[in-house]
Formats: structure tokens, sequence, C-alpha cells
């Protein structure tokens, strides 16, 4: 039997299918539309829709049911109180990459596995998310060694003792993800040949370990270099012959996707800002009441939220979206002119905020 349609019952099923239709493969859909449409299943509906779209149920015989029950389960793990870090983030960073995956210059670049393994990082890629950033996580590890009185408050500074302080939060989205899949009825790539099934784990672990923010500098420098031997060579990407230089493109790609807040339609950056600064100030309270230092942009009364996204645009994600755009170009200048557009929009809001606050 079929598991309802884009896996999720929902009274407005007509207008969530009319909104993929005309969506999907649109930079920009309403993805918080796609939130409420969806009863609050943001990304089994986006997940199920383009594996639709893609045709991977024939591709790579999977039953729709076992790619609801699967992706319910993930669902499920994202912390829904989370503002920022839940399931509907993980159902835009999706749904970016698809789009991403169509630019005409990388058509032909990625075989069916490597875009199964990149739809499917970029779903899991913040699964079971805290709602801290790696650096809280390492802070409070220290924590019970030097108050061992405390109880436990949370499990969640056991991570970085887990993973020794490296790339905690996203060697544990990687670990959660493959612990659901070995759920009888979650059995995704069971189809799938055991070489294939190991190329695909190895390329969805390279791809989430590649979104922790202090790996962001090498990233973009091996995409330069990419950028600059592309010029070189004539243009063409197609002599992306070993394994190295294909997974850079992905990492960058789920990488581009991962920080394409700013570089959206205006009302959906503006509020992706408001989430994201609500979960950083939160956890400014968190460190405010253990007497921890506040991490930078956390501190609800003194964080000035146009400056620190100008700042945030213009050294991490223009650069990041610049190369990208050169990448393929000119697939993606509108999206880097969306980009150049809401940062002047940030700057003329900080400006103002400034000419206010010294009237
Ligand atoms: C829409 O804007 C953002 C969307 C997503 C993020 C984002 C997601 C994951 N991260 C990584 C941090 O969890 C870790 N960082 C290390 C540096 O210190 C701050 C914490 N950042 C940030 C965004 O803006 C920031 C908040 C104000 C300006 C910058
Ligand atoms: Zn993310």
């Amino acid at each position: 039997p079929l598991p309802p349609k884009f896996g999720v019952e929902t009274p407005r099923l007509a207008e969530l299918s009319d909104l993929f239709d005309s969506g999907l493969d649109q930079w920009g859909v309403d993805i918080f539309l796609v939130d409420e449409l969806a009863c609050h299943k943001p990304l089994c509906a986006v997940v199920y829709a383009i594996f639709e779209k893609r045709d991977f149920f024939n591709k790579f015989h999977i039953h729709p049911s076992v790619l609801v029950n699967y992706f319910s389960q993930v669902e499920q793990h994202y912390k829904q109180e989370n503002p920022y870090h839940n399931a509907i983030h993980a159902a835009d960073v999706t749904q970016s990459t698809h789009v991403l995956l169509n630019a005409p210059s990388i058509a032909n670049v990625f075989t069916e596995l490597e875009i199964l393994a990149s739809i499917f990082a970029c779903a899991i890629h913040d699964v079971n998310h805290p709602g801290v950033t790696n650096q809280f996580l390492i802070n409070t590890a220290m924590y019970f060694v030097t108050y061992p009185n405390l109880i436990p408050m949370n499990v969640e500074s056991e991570l970085a003792i887990m993973y020794n302080d490296m790339s905690v939060l996203e060697n544990h989205h990687c670990a959660v993800a493959f612990k659901l899949l070995q759920e009888p009825s979650s059995n995704l790539f069971a189809s799938l040949d055991d070489i294939q099934r190991r190329q695909l784990r190895k390329m969805v672990i390279d791809m989430v370990l590649a979104t922790d923010m202090s790996k962001h500098m090498s990233l973009l420098a091996d995409l330069k270099t990419m950028v600059e031997t592309k010029k070189v060579s004539g243009g063409c990407l197609l002599k992306l012959d070993n394994y190295s230089e294909k997974m850079q493109i992905m990492q960058n790609m789920v990488h581009c996707a991962d920080l394409s807040n700013p570089a959206k339609p205006l009302p959906l950056s503006t509020h992706w800002v408001t989430r994201v600064m609500e979960e950083f100030f939160n956890q400014g309270d968190r460190e405010k009441a253990l007497g921890l230092p506040v991490s930078p942009m956390c501190c609800r009364e003194t964080a000035n939220v146009e400056k620190s996204q100008v700042s945030f645009i213009d050294f991490i994600v223009h650069p990041l979206w610049e190369a990208w755009t050169e990448l393929v170009h000119p697939d993606a200048e509108h999206i880097l002119n969306t980009l150049e557009q809401n940062r002047d929009h940030y700057c003329e809001l900080s400006a103002a905020k400034e000419a206010e606050s010294v009237k």
C-alpha cells in the first residue's frame, strides 16, 4: 500500500502539490509555507517530492513507504523547539541543493548515486541538533570535571566527550542518521549493492563533516583553486575524474546551501535571521547562567543583528557564493545578485540604527 502523498497526512494536499509543481525547482520557494501545508513535516514532504521528481523510487528501487518510515524518524529527531536548527532548515538546505544540482553547467557531472548521496546528506545534515554551537558543547564538557556535584544538566555536553571536541555536532548528526537506517522498516538503501552502499556512506560522511564551519576557509580555498584551474582548462568541468575533486564540489555545494539564507529573497532571509538570532540568544542566556563567557553575537542585550549579518555576508557568505557563481557561471548570477541586494539592505538598516542611536 502506498503512503499518503509526500508522506504527510494533510488536508491541504492540493495546495502542497501545486506549490511543489511551481516551486520545487525554484530558488526561493517559501519553505515556511511548505512547513504549514505539510502539517509541520516539511522534511518528509520535500524529500518525497525530490525523490519523485528525480525518479529515485525507481532508479534505486525504494518503496515510498520505506522513505516515509525513515524520514519520519529523521524528522522526529530534529528538535522542533530549536528556532533555527530544526526540520525546516533541513528541508530548506535539501531543496536548495536540489536546485543547485540542476545548474546546466554541472549537468552530467554527477552520477545518480552522487546526487542521491547529496540529497540524503542535506536532509540529515543537522539531525538532532541541540541548538547550541560546537564551542558551547566543548566549553560545557569540562563543566562536570570542574563541578562534579552538578546533576548532568544536559546530555549534550556528553557529545564533546564522545567526539573529543572534533566536529562534535557534525559527527553526531551522521551517527544518528545512520543509526536510524538500521531500523528494518527504514532500510532505504536495501536495494543498493554493497559497493554502492559503502560509497554512499563515505560520500555522506564527507559532506556532513564538511558543514562544520571551522572547515569553511579550507573548503573555500579548494573551491577557488578549482575555479582557477577550470578557467585554465577552457571552462569545462568534465575533467573531474578523481573522487577528491568531485567531493570538493559536492562539499562546497552543500555548504553553499547551508549558508544560503542571506542569498534568498529578502522576506525569507530576514525570517531566518530572526530564528538564528533567537537560537544564539538562547545559547547566550545559558552561557550567562553557567557563568561562561558569552559567545560572539549571542548576547541578547548587546548584539547588533544587522551589523553581524553584514559581516557574516562580507567575510563568509559572499566569498563562498562568489566562488560558486564563478564555478557554475552563468547559472548562479541571480543568486549572487540577491545576496548583494540583501547585504545592502542590512547595511542600510544598520546605518539607520546607528543614526538613530546617536540622536
Ligand atoms: C541568517 O544568518 C545566519 C544563518 C546561519 C548561521 C549559522 C548556522 C550555523 N552557524 C555556525 C554557528 O553555529 C557557529 N558560529 C561560530 C562563530 O561564532 C558564532 C557561531 N552559523 C549564522 C547566521 O548569521 C549569524 C548570526 C548573525 C551573523 C552570523
Ligand atoms: Zn545546517
